[in-house]
Parts: C-alpha cells; sequence; structure tokens
C-alpha cells in the first residue's frame, strides 16, 4: 500500500479547482510504491497522478525536483512533470501534507525485464544525463557515501538480527568501499539515483516514462548506471545475476555515454557501493518498520547477496 494520507472528496474538488483540469470524476489511491501517497484523479479532462509527500521527501527539496522534472519534460523526456495551477503554482497543500498534481504518463513497470527492454531503459537513463548538462540546481545525495556510516552505526549490532554477521559484514564492505570510492575526476550531474525497474514505465521495449525522482541528486554520473545495474540484473532475492539484462545495460548506456577505462575498472566498487546503500536503508526499514505495518518490508540480504556478486571478498558471514 502506498496510501498514508486519505484526501476527502470535499477536499479533493476544492484542490482541483483551482486548476485548468475539468471536473473529478473519481480517485483511486495507487498500491503500488512506499514512499508518498498516490491516487490516481480521473476529471472531466482526463487522468492526472495526486502525489502527497510524506515523512521522507523534505518539503524544502521539491522546488529541486520539481524544477528537474521541468528542465526534462522542456526537453521532450518521458517523466511526469507537476501540473501548474491557474496562478502557475506547482506544490501545493493537501489535508495538511505537500501535494503535487502530476502528469499521468501511461506504461507499466515490469517485474521481469528483458534484455532489450533493459538496454531501451539504460538508454532513456543516458539520455536524462545529457538533458542535465545545463540543469544548473544542486542537492548532495542524502544516501551518498558519507551517509553510509553513520546510518550503519544507527543500526549497530541490530544489524545480526536480520542475518547473524551482517554487522561485521557491512562494516567492512564500508570501509572498503568507501576507502576505494572514486574522487573528482568522475563526471558528476543531477543522477536519478533510484532507477529500479518499479521506476521505469514501458510498453512492449518501449520507455514511455521515468518516475519516483525524489532521491534525485547531484552524485558520480556512473553511479546511476551502477545503481541502475544493480537493480535490474538479479532476481528478487539477489541468487541469481542475469548476465544478459546486466551487459544490455551496460551496452545501452555506453551507446550514448562510453565508459573510460576509469570507469569501466571501478564499476565494481561503484555498483559495491549501491548495494550497500540499499542493503542500509531496507536494514534500517527492516529494523524500524513492524512486521505487520501496512507497508511491505523489503529484504536488506536481497542487496547483501548482490554486494557479494560484485565484491567476492567483502561477505564472509551473512549469505
Ligand atoms: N506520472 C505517473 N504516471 C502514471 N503512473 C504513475 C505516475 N507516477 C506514479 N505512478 C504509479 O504510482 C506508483 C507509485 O509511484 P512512486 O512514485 O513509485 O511511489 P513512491 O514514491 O511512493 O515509491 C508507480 O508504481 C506507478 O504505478
Ligand atoms: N528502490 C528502493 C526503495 C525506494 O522505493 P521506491 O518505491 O521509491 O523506488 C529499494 O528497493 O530498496
Amino acid at each position: 500500500m502506498a496510501v498514508y494520507t486519505q484526501v476527502s472528496a470535499e477536499a479533493l474538488g476544492e484542490f482541483l479547482a483551482r486548476y485548468d483540469v475539468g471536473e473529478l470524476v473519481s480517485a483511486k489511491g495507487i498500491a503500488e510504491g512506499v514512499e508518498n501517497s498516490n491516487y490516481l484523479v480521473e476529471t472531466t479532462r482526463g487522468r492526472f497522478i495526486l502525489t502527497l509527500y510524506e515523512k521522507r521527501v523534505n518539503a524544502e527539496e521539491l522546488p529541486y525536483f520539481m524544477g528537474l522534472l521541468d528542465h526534462l519534460a522542456d526537453k521532450g523526456l518521458a517523466v511526469p512533470p507537476a501540473i501548474k495551477d491557474r496562478r502557475g503554482v506547482e506544490i501545493q497543500e493537501l489535508e495538511g501534507r505537500p501535494a503535487c498534481l502530476i502528469k499521468f504518463l501511461s506504461g507499466v513497470s515490469l517485474s521481469h525485464p528483458t534484455p532489450a527492454q533493459a538496454e531501451a531503459a539504460a538508454i532513456a537513463m543516458a539520455d536524462m544525463h545529457a538533458a542535465v548538462a545545463d540543469f544548473t540546481l544542486d542537492r548532495p545525495n542524502s544516501m551518498g557515501v558519507d551517509t553510509w556510516r553513520p546510518l550503519f552505526e544507527k543500526c549497530g549490532h541490530s544489524l545480526n538480527q536480520i542475518a547473524p554477521g551482517l554487522h561485521d559484514d557491512l562494516a567492512h564492505a564500508i570501509e572498503h568501499v568507501t576507502a576505494n570510492w572514486p574522487g573528482d575526476a568522475f563526471d558528476r550531474c543531477a543522477i536519478h539515483a533510484d532507477l529500479f525497474p518499479d521506476n521505469v514505465l514501458m510498453l512492449g521495449d518501449d520507455v514511455t516514462g521515468l518516475i519516483d525522482f525524489y532521491f534525485a541528486c547531484t552524485d558520480i554520473r556512473v553511479y546511476d548506471l551502477a545503481v541502475m545495474h544493480s537493480a535490474w540484473s538479479f532476481d528478487a532475492t539477489g541468487r541469481s545475476y542475469d548476465a544478459a539484462v546486466g551487459d544490455a545495460l551496460i551496452r545501452g548506456y555506453s551507446s550514448r555515454f562510453p565508459l573510460t577505462d576509469v570507469e569501466q575498472a571501478q564499476f565494481p566498487t561503484l555498483a559495491a557501493g549501491a548495494c550497500i546503500r540499499f542493503a542500509l536503508s531496507r536494514a534500517w526499514d527492516w529494523l524500524n518498520t513492524p512486521a505487520d505495518a501496512l507497508v511491505m518490508r523489503k529484504d536488506p540480504l536481497a542487496y547483501v547477496r548482490r554486494l557479494k556478486h560484485y565484491a567476492p571478498d567483502l561477505v564472509k558471514h551473512s549469505t
């Protein structure tokens, strides 16, 4: 489920009256997603997504995310910008939460992408990186390399409740990966930072939308590909690597931005970093979300297993 905030028909009607979008016909909560409350809203003029931003999205950062979406949409990329109301305002308040009415994009997100679909999605990511060359806003990565140790320490030895030895494995991995993290020589730009299959809408082999930009930030450009590679190239448990999908991602991305020798050499470190990032956020959620909560907890070990794929020497005890 991802409807944390209920929106009454009266409040939604008043909200929509600020826009030139027609009259409310229906509104249904969208089950997918974990961070925000999303509704599919139908009006007499079409379909829209209504997003109410919940606790993990800082309202002060919404102008960055919306600015990035506007920038990409203006360049013709398939991303969903917020709709402006009659006064030109995108970021509103509804039921006490920051809220935006967002362009609806067609397509579905895939559970088992084929190599052709992976290649198309990686090309779409590369097109996004090309399009931000003149994007001027900046946002530090709130889940970047410097945040891993503090989050690891907040999780503490409770990590061993998830799997015996997980604390020591992650301590070792964080130390090694942060010590070998690429420096200033790598290109940096606005990256998506969470381009999992569920954040790419597709019809057949065509990408119809990149969505969910709420971790977007300024960071190493090829790190975005590493995040994608770690998310797309494995089965859900992280046990089985699909080389055809992994290779297709690299091939698609390289067709726009060929990887330099140094980027190729450092790719396993970047991918190991991506695995640490998602293993840690999932571990934190695992330890702090009651097992019977409405939100499904995602398995941290699925990322520890991926970490083992990219850096076999770093994981000794927990998988
Ligand atoms: N602009 C959009 N057009 C069509 N569907 C969308 C759009 N934005 C979100 N969705 C649907 O809502 C679901 C949840 O959105 P998402 O942004 O991933 O939520 P969360 O930020 O809570 O993870 C997506 O899986 C997709 O089905
Ligand atoms: N992709 C992350 C969690 C973030 O969820 P999203 O629905 O906002 O993409 C993970 O799988 O751990």
